[in-house]
């Protein structure tokens, strides 16, 4: 470890901490099991990411909102067997509170809208980058923590608010470099599902867990769907018949088998032809085996997916009008979608689309001699406060100094030392075009 005044034991090569060997112990240097420490590299890469996030927002003119990753655990016990619910990070605090580390960003958001009531106009357009949690055994080793964008519009009854977020992420999309023959979007309505159920007189009540199991076809075997959608309660011929449906790709087809008047169909059709108004309408396709796996869905549903079939989906969202009455409030019309910082750098690394974002600092300020501190730090303050990023070394050899500059990008080394200083001068270094001279300290700041 460093000894005082960066002097390090001699076995040590400079610029590497180490711990020595000795009688204390050393606290476990990696974060808790499934979480991620961000050092400056990957810092980089997700401010990165999340400032697209922010632009975006921003262009569809959202609002920025916030909430606490830790929630009461009644805003997320639901039935219907959803995974999500099943990984509750929950625990009880030291008062006996029953709590969670958020699964989802969406009831927090519910909880805020309800919160503000009538101080709140409609709709709003919301949007927050925010940590989720789930809890699950290792076993599968997957991480128990992600960063989550979500959009959502509340107040909005009509398919333009699905079209406006569809359009959110084909901006993004656009903005990393991904083509619509790199990435589609499935888009379905649960609606598709109510029609079956209905056709099938199959109750009501049990819709949501329905819709959590069939989001699961392509993930389990298919008798693992029959077997839990006829514990559900569901018949077998209206297994048969959910399966039929689902399995459709063409919005004429469901049309013939479901007619011009259903919801569904009169849904999706507006939806499709304002993507073309949008001129979107390449990145995304009807499938109606898009369910969803969130209980809370009740209309359009989307996701989207990498056109390879490797990856997971990237995001997914939809609408959900009867999340607020679930709270106790009146229903208030509602769509949004989650998008993960995980599966999205995947696929810019399978792309070869991620970028190099390099450490930049503007201006190195080298002390040559000790007695000339004064000075050095009159020249970093102005510097800094004309804006300009400033790296004040001290205590290191010339030699030391160059490579540095070369490792953070320097625009300019500025050398303080005796010499010029006894003229009123330092010495600058421009690295890009190795030219050297000798300016008065004023002119350091003058525009270049
Ligand atoms: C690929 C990935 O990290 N997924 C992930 C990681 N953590 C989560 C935590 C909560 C909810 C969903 C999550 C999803």
């Amino acid at each position: 470890t460093a000894t005082k005044d960066n002097a390090r034991p001699p076995s040590t090569d400079n610029d590497t901490l180490v711990s020595v060997a000795s009688e204390r112990s050393l606290v476990d240097v990696n974060p808790p099991r499934g979480t991620r420490d961000f050092p400056p590299e990957d810092m980089r890469l997700r401010n990165w990411l999340f400032n697209n996030f922010r632009e975006v927002s921003r262009l569809l003119s959202f609002e920025e909102v916030d909430f606490p990753v830790l929630e009461s655990e009644a805003l997320f016990i639901r039935k219907g067997g959803e995974e999500i619910t099943q990984q509750l990070y929950n625990f009880e605090d030291k008062g006996g509170r029953r709590v969670v580390l958020r699964p989802e960003i969406t009831p927090s958001l519910a909880r805020l809208v309800i919160k503000q009531g009538k101080s709140v106009s409609l709709p709003l357009k919301w949007f927050t980058i925010g940590q989720c949690w789930r809890y699950e055994r290792m076993t599968r080793g997957r991480r128990r923590e992600h960063y989550q964008w979500n959009m959502d519009i509340i107040g909005l009854s009509k398919v333009r608010a699905e079209a406006e977020l569809i359009h959110a992420i084909v901006l993004l999309f656009g903005r990393l470099g991904i083509t619509s023959s790199d990435v589609g979007i499935r888009i379905s309505s649960r609606k598709v599902l109510q029609a079956v159920l209905q056709l099938h007189s199959i109750p009501e009540h049990l819709f949501a867990e329905v819709c959590v199991i069939v989001d699961k076809m392509g993930k389990v075997s298919r008798d693992v769907i029959e077997n839990e959608l006829m514990t559900a309660g569901v018949s077998i011929e209206a297994v048969k018949g959910i399966i039929e449906v689902l399995s459709l790709k063409s919005l004429s087809k469901l049309e013939e088998v479901l007619g011009s008047e259903d919801e569904a169909v009169t849904d999706l059709k507006s939806l499709f032809l304002l993507a073309e108004h949008y001129g979107y309408i390449q990145w995304i396709n009807f499938d109606a085996s898009v369910v969803r796996g969130l209980a809370y869905y009740t209309g359009i549903v989307f996701e989207a997916f990498d056109r390879e079939g490797k990856l997971r989906a990237i995001c997914g969202g939809g609408r959900y009008d009867r999340l607020f009455s679930t709270f106790g409030s009146d229903d208030i019309p509602a769509c949004g979608f989650g998008f993960g910082d995980a599966v999205i750098l995947e696929l810019l690394k399978e792309k070869g689309l991620l970028p190099d974002l390099i450490r930049q600092v503007d201006d190195i300020v080298f002390l040559l001699d000790e007695e000339l501190e004064g000075p050095a730090l009159k020249i970093v303050s102005s510097l800094r406060q004309t804006g300009r990023s400033v790296d004040l070394i001290q205590d290191k050899r010339l030699k030391w100094v160059f490579k540095h500059a070369e490792r953070v990008n320097a625009e300019r080394l500025i050398l303080v030392g005796n010499s010029e200083w006894q003229r009123g001068m330092v010495r600058v270094k421009i690295l890009a075009t190795r030219d050297e001279f000798e300016v008065k300290m004023d002119e350091l700041t003058a525009p270049s």
